[in-house]
């Protein structure tokens, strides 16, 4: 029984050393970006606009943290003013008995340290860490120096539960994503939890509008596409006639993406069950996956080419073979540089073995090949020669494949996978899937 898992690195001669660790090839935009203290000033705060967060209760607070368990890290992303602190405030007031520390993203600054505020519980006071950030870019250490900086404050911490990573108004969540989603064998004692997009209900629209005037995709679409989660918040403020009701902005939003749930609030006031320890990157994660495939799959029946930012859905009976290889040619080129007025290329043609799923995946994951922008994909694939069902996921250019379980009796064991991205073309997405098929012949 075949049991595989494809955890692809980077690019290059580097990605066979790096063969364990997702990296992401554009984080490297992350590395000058620095952390820095939310001003949740306690009980002196100044503003007097927020309330002040209170104690949490705190069981067992001198129990070392258990070294086995990972800290889950949420990312916070949002349009500016959409509810992003307010959140984060009624997070730390509620009474979940959690210890929660809170980072502040800036992107765009460097600096070598980072400050956190954690909740300390039962005082009530909120302490400040102070977190060395060593200097390092993706490309050349395994664990980005901000995962390094959230484990040194795990581990300065006798107990922490959970971090919030609060990101600044326009930030593409994508660079965070790519550097939080560890692979399980770097032991991480921190790991990604869940993606969450608070959304201003209000004036979610206008938003999502700058599109029109602009090539590229406003900051809006994206913190949707990569969200796992999304909070249409201030829905107080959408009367029930206007020209777009919440059902009309939710519709919208399962568009851009139908695998994130979506949750409507007044001041962020929400579950928190639905909220903090999703684990949305675990491939134990598949059974909920699997509902969500069921239901974005209604809404991928257009077989148009679409530009949009939206959810596609495909669906391949025949089973994919992760053994499959196949051999490209690869191109040397030499410059000759003795003919000196008119130098010319000298090529020499030689040819290189690829796992077929692989260069499937980075063919549209990072080389773009048809056009396509793929963000997110999430999906179940049916393997041959192997009882169980793999999942794969992609965040941007990073992916993974692993076995997640067997089959259950009576399911149908096929390949279904959700795209979210633009340019998507489902013709050719499953024309290139059904490549790693299993071959007749
Ligand atoms: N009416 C209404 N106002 C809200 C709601 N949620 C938040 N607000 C207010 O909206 C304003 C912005 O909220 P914040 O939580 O500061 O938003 P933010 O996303 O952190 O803002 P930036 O940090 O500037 O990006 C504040 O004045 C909040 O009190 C809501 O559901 N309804």
């Amino acid at each position: 029984m075949k049991d595989e898992s494809i955890n692809i690195g980077s690019l290059g001669a580097e990605s066979e050393k790096l063969n364990n660790s997702k990296l992401s090839l554009n984080s490297t935009s992350l590395s000058g970006g620095f952390c820095e203290l939310k001003h949740f000033s306690g009980p002196d705060m100044e503003d007097g606009e927020e309330e002040p967060p209170l104690a949490v209760e705190i069981c067992d607070a001198d129990q070392p943290q258990d070294g086995g368990v990972s800290v889950g890290v949420t990312v916070i992303t949002g349009y500016l003013g959409a509810g992003k602190s307010t959140l984060v405030n009624y997070i730390l007031n509620a009474q979940h008995g959690k210890r929660i520390a809170v980072i502040l993203n800036e992107f765009g600054e460097e600096i070598g340290v980072e400050r956190a505020m954690i909740n300390e519980g039962e005082g009530g006071a909120l302490v400040e860490e102070w977190v060395e950030l060593a200097n390092g870019c993706v490309c050349c250490t395994v664990k980005h120096s901000l995962v390094q900086a959230l484990e040194q404050l795990v581990q300065m911490k006798r107990r922490l539960d959970h971090i919030l990573l609060e990101t600044t108004g326009l930030a593409n969540p994508a660079p965070l994503a790519s550097v939080l989603w560890l692979d399980e064998q770097l032991e991480s004692a921190v790991k990604l939890d869940s993606i969450i997009t608070v959304v201003d209900a209000k004036n979610l629209r206008l938003q999502l509008q700058g599109r029109r005037d602009s090539s590229s995709f406003p900051e809006a679409f994206l913190q949707i596409a990569f969200a796992d989660v999304v909070i249409l918040n201030k829905v107080d403020m959408v009367s029930a006639e206007g020209s777009d009701t919440l059902e009309d902005l939710e519709k919208e939003i399962y568009k851009i993406n139908s695998i994130a749930d979506i949750i409507r609030s007044v001041r962020c006031q929400v579950d928190l069950s639905r909220i903090l320890d999703r684990w949305a990157y675990d491939s134990g994660y598949v059974t909920h996956l699997e509902s969500l495939l069921q239901e974005s799959q209604s809404l991928s029946a257009s077989k148009t080419h679409d530009s949009s930012v939206r959810t596609l859905c495909i669906m391949e009976t025949r089973k994919v073979d992760l053994d499959k290889v196949i051999m490209r040619p690869f191109i040397f080129q030499v410059k000759c540089s003795f003919v000196i007025s008119f130098g010319f290329i000298k090529s020499s043609m030689s040819f290189l073995i690829f796992s077929q799923v692989r260069l499937w995946l980075e063919d549209i994951l990072w080389d773009k090949k048809y056009g396509m922008e793929v963000y997110r994909c999430k999906g179940v694939l049916s393997v041959s020669n192997s009882d169980l069902l793999h999942t794969l996921q992609a965040v941007k250019e990073i992916y993974e494949v692993v076995p997640a379980r067997e089959w259950k009796e009576g399911e149908d064991q096929i390949n279904k996978i959700v795209f979210i991205g633009h340019n998507l073309n489902e013709e050719v997405l499953i024309d290139s899937l059904r490549s790693c098929a299993l071959s007749t012949s």
